[in-house]
């Protein structure tokens, strides 16, 4: 998100401004600004296509998550769960479909739907020659926060997500794991109520893991609504409530996470799904066997 346009005045900074103090009243923690209210799924996508040079690679890609929901993505490398998310928080046009956050239609409405969402994209640049900390306060200002409340906010993160010690340190010279903390940070300090994060956990140490969990269950709790997508199974299965399982840029199955793995696991589920390929006892052999 660090990249979108400035939020309207009357969008961010008016929201937060008028639950600054039920915000601060809450929990310690990124506080959910309106998310329970309202009607309809927090993001709906509805016959998304995208081609690359002729290629199509998301084939009308239809999904509705609920409000309130920890919602799940898994598929194999190169389903198309990245050009996915990217089109659903306007980060890549989509060649046909829709795509709407809380009512708000991504493509034709972005401020207001960008105003609701914090997006932890994959592979975006963030603005590498900030320190942590300066990011944090670029993205607060980007959104017309007021100083006093995000400031704050930028520290509490920094803290919780154990980036303290290098806060005035360059995001350019932040491991792999760092930066998918900061930009996780980057994501909340607004509290949006839709956040949409690419492998949020990728490369992060279990400590910091265990705290991101922790931060998206009460995100959660609190009203707001999680779209993450994942490889590790095992986590998908044990943290969302609901998961997609998306191949060749299609849905394959759509579900809660009970429903689908009755009577066995994801892992197992999601082999089925998707076609385990195994190599045969003739492959390979030149590497030893
Ligand atoms: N900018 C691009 N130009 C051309 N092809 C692209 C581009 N971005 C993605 N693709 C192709 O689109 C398909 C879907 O890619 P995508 O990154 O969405 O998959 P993914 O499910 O996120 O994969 P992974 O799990 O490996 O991250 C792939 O075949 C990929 O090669």
């Amino acid at each position: 998100m660090t990249a979108s346009p400035t939020p309207r005045r009357s969008t961010p900074a008016a929201s937060s401004r008028s639950t600054a103090s039920s915000c601060r009243a809450r929990a310690r923690g990124p506080c959910v600004t309106d998310g329970a209210r309202g009607e309809g799924p927090a993001l709906e996508l509805v016959g998304l296509v995208k081609e690359f040079r002729g290629r199509r690679v998301v084939h009308g890609l239809s999904l509705s998550v609920p409000r309130g929901s920890l919602f799940g993505m898994v598929g194999p490398n190169g389903a198309g769960k990245t050009t996915t998310l990217s089109m659903a928080t306007g980060l890549l046009r989509p060649d046909g479909g829709t795509a709407r956050v809380l009512g708000h239609d991504v493509w034709a409405d972005p401020a207001a739907a960008k105003a609701v969402m914090g997006v932890s994209p994959d592979g975006l640049r963030l603005f590498e020659q900030l320190s942590g900390r300066e990011l944090l306060h670029y993205v607060a200002d980007l959104r017309r926060m007021p100083v006093e409340e995000s400031r704050p906010r930028a520290e509490e993160l920094l803290a919780v997500l154990d980036l303290a010690a290098d806060a005035n340190t360059v995001v350019a010279d932040y491991s792999a794991g760092m930066v998918k903390k900061i930009s996780l940070a980057a994501a909340l300090i607004h509290a949006p109520r839709l956040l949409v994060l690419d492998e949020p956990f990728e490369a992060v140490d279990p400590v910091s893991g265990q705290t991101i969990r922790t931060i998206l269950r009460r995100y959660v709790g609190t009203g707001g609504t999680v779209v993450m997508s994942s490889h590790v199974m095992e986590l998908v299965e044990g943290l969302c409530d609901r998961v997609a399982v998306v191949a060749g840029g299609r849905v394959l199955a759509d579900d809660t996470v009970g429903a689908l793995t009755a009577g066995g696991s994801l892992h197992e589920r999601f082999l089925e799904l998707v076609g385990a390929s195994e190599v045969s006892g003739d492959g390979l052999t030149w590497l030893g066997g």
